[in-house]
């Protein structure tokens, strides 16, 4: 496909996606419907859309409409490329520009606009990040790195460097954390990499490898991941401290490959049926890494960025509330409940441990850190909390 063709069908996919189409669902159902396109063009198209819907209020402004085709014209004159060039018409390339779209379009307003930002969420970000909001939200216009934790029950950091380097792939470490390494070339090979199929090295965001750092688990411990998904943070913690490890989710099937990943990669993970959890508990540490906006990690999905909407966020606070009372009760007393979110804003995240520590006598908040896109990893937040010791029992 030429460069033009390729814009084509990402105007064409953005317009699905505007119109209410999953981005991932459109990107799978145009290539189904395009057996001809390579896998380098829909590895190019794949960027062009994410790319506009990183950047969809600013690009709108700079091709002067909110279209596929506006966007494409803004992410083309972002470049600093004559959108004409490109808009020729030539083969299955863009439509030529029309008078009206050659004069069309202007700068992004300063702040939100040009933030790529909704604007009801601005000041929520605002209050929540402080002079790190602008920081942050500029972070998440741009493409989200490759990272990779490295198993080191399974290979040395310095080893793995190597093996990768050997095979094309050149990485470097990466400060969130010890584990953590960013890939700098060669990222497309990876998923078929013998490291990574083997469990050596799996993908993991460095801030999510930083957080699961934080997470305490003394050594034997018992450690229940209230909502583990496919367990990347518990793997994580399982490659520190030797421990017993137990999975929940209250949708039981996103834990279905957790065993089996759990297993590659050296460690034993049981996946403990709702019901079945009081029996196992108390545990020294309870994860609760919570669902929520994904605030911190709208690079990865941009979409989320734009459908997030006032009431959702209410739900999303309401079941981060719930979630943490129904799991405080499986800690053991002198026990650890950590509360992890990837959202940014302070209303899921400072504001739900205020509001568990108000409802709940015998809990201590000992810890909570931030990390935002800035800091060169997806946007986290951890609350340790610590249940007392009941000197009144026994
Ligand atoms: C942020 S994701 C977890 C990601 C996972 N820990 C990881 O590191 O890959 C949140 C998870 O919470 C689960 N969940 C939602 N409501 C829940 C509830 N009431 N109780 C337990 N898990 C819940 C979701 O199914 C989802 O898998």
């Amino acid at each position: 496909m030429t460069p033009g063709a390729r814009v084509a069908a990402a105007a064409d996919l953005l317009d699905d996606i505007l119109g209410g189409a999953p981005a991932e669902k459109a990107l799978t159902g145009w290539a189904r419907g395009h057996r001809f396109a390579g896998s380098k063009d829909r590895a190019a198209i794949r960027d062009l859309v994410y790319d506009a819907l990183r950047r969809r209020r600013s690009l709108a402004a700079l091709g002067g409409a909110e279209t596929g085709r506006g966007l494409m014209i803004g992410l083309a004159r972002e470049s600093g490329h004559d959108a004409a060039l490109l808009f020729d018409g030539v083969g299955y390339g863009p439509a030529p520009l029309s008078e009206a779209e050659a004069e069309a379009g202007r700068a992004p307003l300063d702040g939100p606009e040009a933030l790529d930002c909704p604007d009801w969420l601005w000041p929520d970000l605002q209050d929540s990040l402080g002079a790190d909001a602008a920081a942050a939200l500029a972070a998440l216009r741009e493409r989200a790195p490759v990272h990779l934790r490295v198993n080191t029950r399974r290979t040395t950091v310095d080893e793995a460097q190597a093996q990768l380097a050997a095979a094309g792939t050149d990485t470097r470490r990466h400060p969130l954390s010890a584990t953590a390494l960013e890939v700098v070339t060669g990222a497309r090979r990876l998923r078929a990499d013998p490291a990574v199929l083997s469990g050596a090295l799996e993908f993991q965001d460095a801030a999510s490898q930083a957080v699961s750092d934080l997470v305490p688990l003394p050594e034997g411990g018992r450690l229940l991941d209230y909502c583990a998904g496919g367990g990347g943070k518990t793997l994580a913690i399982g490659a520190r401290v030797k421990g017993h490890f137990v999975a929940h989710d209250a949708a039981p099937r996103r834990m279905a490959d957790l065993p089996a990943r759990a297993a590659r990669a050296g460690l034993a993970v049981h996946c403990a049926a709702p019901d079945a959890l009081a029996a196992e508990a108390p545990f020294d540490t309870v994860l609760v890494d919570a669902p929520c906006s994904g605030s911190g990690s709208w690079r990865r999905d941009p979409q989320g960025k734009w459908t997030l909407d006032p009431a959702r966020l209410d739900e999303l606070t309401a079941l981060q509330d719930e979630i943490l009372v129904a799991a405080c009760g499986h800690v053991a007393q002198g026990g650890s409940l950590c509360y992890v979110t990837c959202s940014l804003l302070a209303r899921e995240n400072e504001e739900r441990i205020a509001a568990f520590l108000s409802a709940m006598p015998g809990w201590t908040c000992r810890a909570q850190h931030r990390f935002t896109p800035a800091d060169g990893g997806d946007g986290f937040f951890f609350a340790l909390l610590g249940r007392d010791v009941d000197t009144t029992q026994g």
